[in-house]
């Protein structure tokens, strides 16, 4: 449904079915997502996953192949218009010879009606660094006031793409905490990153995307529970997967010349199967990691 006004029950976003080609690339294929207002949520997937062409689509910016694409229960551009959405950028748009509050002032005065720029450099958490110049400001600082001058419209919903790359540790969690203590007053945030743990420590809810598609979508415990097997490798030639397959809690069995892989919920009726049914040897029992999980869930492992 398309509406002129906002619409206070629609999803803040919502994707229905939308698919995205570039000539032969399937860059989006097939995604439905409902993203509630106010909620922290980080699209987490690889190189190449699809999320920049999503955030693209949720900015007006390019249109879907097919399906759906709202913002507030509008097109896009419509949101975009009203103010009503913004987006913190990687790179470009600063002048290093302007102070912060100087660049900030000059964004403002490109729009109607603001909120005050000591406000939004506040809730940036660059009040301090007010009179500061660009130029000296760290890549960190300067993402900062990318993020103040985002909220200079008071949008709803924010848009992040990959937003602290080439940031340190310190200035990750600066801007980070930032983000979240102005979250906290209702603001609805969608950020991409490859980061598992920038996902994990600053999303209420991770959208995990691999080759265009959702391949999983929950809180971060519960995207870490699916971490929660183990991985049993053995040596095992002419293993017999259908009957390893079969046992109940394994994942996935892998055979590579005459060993074997296995990632399996139970690894004690693993184990107990290769040993005592087969000529297993040399068996080795690991955790599977948050890291693997996601490498394994996206694809990404089976040539690891
Ligand atoms: N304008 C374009 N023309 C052709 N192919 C494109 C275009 N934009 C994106 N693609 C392709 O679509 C796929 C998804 O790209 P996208 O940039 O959305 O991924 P991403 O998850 O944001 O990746 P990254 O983390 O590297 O930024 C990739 O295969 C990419 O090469």
């Amino acid at each position: 449904m398309t509406t002129n006004t906002t619409n206070a029950t629609a999803p803040a976003v919502r994707l229905a079915g939308v698919t995205k080609e570039f000539g032969d690339v399937r860059a989006v294929w097939g995604i439905d997502l409902a993203l509630r207002p106010g909620e922290i949520v980080a699209f987490l997937g690889p190189n190449g996953a699809g999320k920049t062409t999503n955030i693209d689509m949720l900015l007006g910016l390019t249109k879907p192949t097919s399906g759906t694409v709202e913002v507030l229960g509008m097109e896009p551009r419509k949101a975009i218009a009203r103010g009503l959405v913004s987006a913190v950028m990687q790179t470009g748009g600063l002048l290093k010879d302007l102070t912060v509050r100087e660049t900030a002032a000059y964004m403002a005065s490109l729009f109607a009606d603001t909120r005050p720029v000591d406000e939004v450099l506040d809730r940036a958490g660059i009040a301090g660094l007010a009179d500061r110049k660009v130029g000296k400001c760290s890549g960190g600082e300067q993402q900062r006031l990318r993020f103040a001058m985002a909220l200079l419209s008071d949008p709803a919903l924010l848009l992040l793409d990959e937003p602290t790359t080439g940031m340190d540790v310190e200035g990750r969690r600066a801007f980070w905490s930032a983000i979240r203590d102005d979250a906290s007053s209702g603001r609805t945030v969608l950020f991409a990153t490859h980061y598992l743990e920038e996902a994990d420590q600053y999303a209420d809810r991770i959208v995990l995307i691999s080759q265009g598609q959702v391949v999983a979508d929950g809180t971060g415990p519960q995207i870490r529970a699916l971490a929660s097997g183990r991985t049993i490798r053995a040596w095992l030639p002419d293993a017999d997967v259908a009957a390893i397959t079969a046992l109940g809690g394994v994942d996935h069995v892998e055979v590579r010349g005459e060993s074997v892989t296995i990632h399996a919920k139970d690894s004690d009726t693993v184990a107990r199967y290769l040993l005592t049914a087969t000529p297993a040897r040399d068996l080795e029992i690991t955790a599977k990691g948050i890291e693997e999980a996601f490498l394994s869930l996206t694809g990404q492992g089976e040539s690891a």
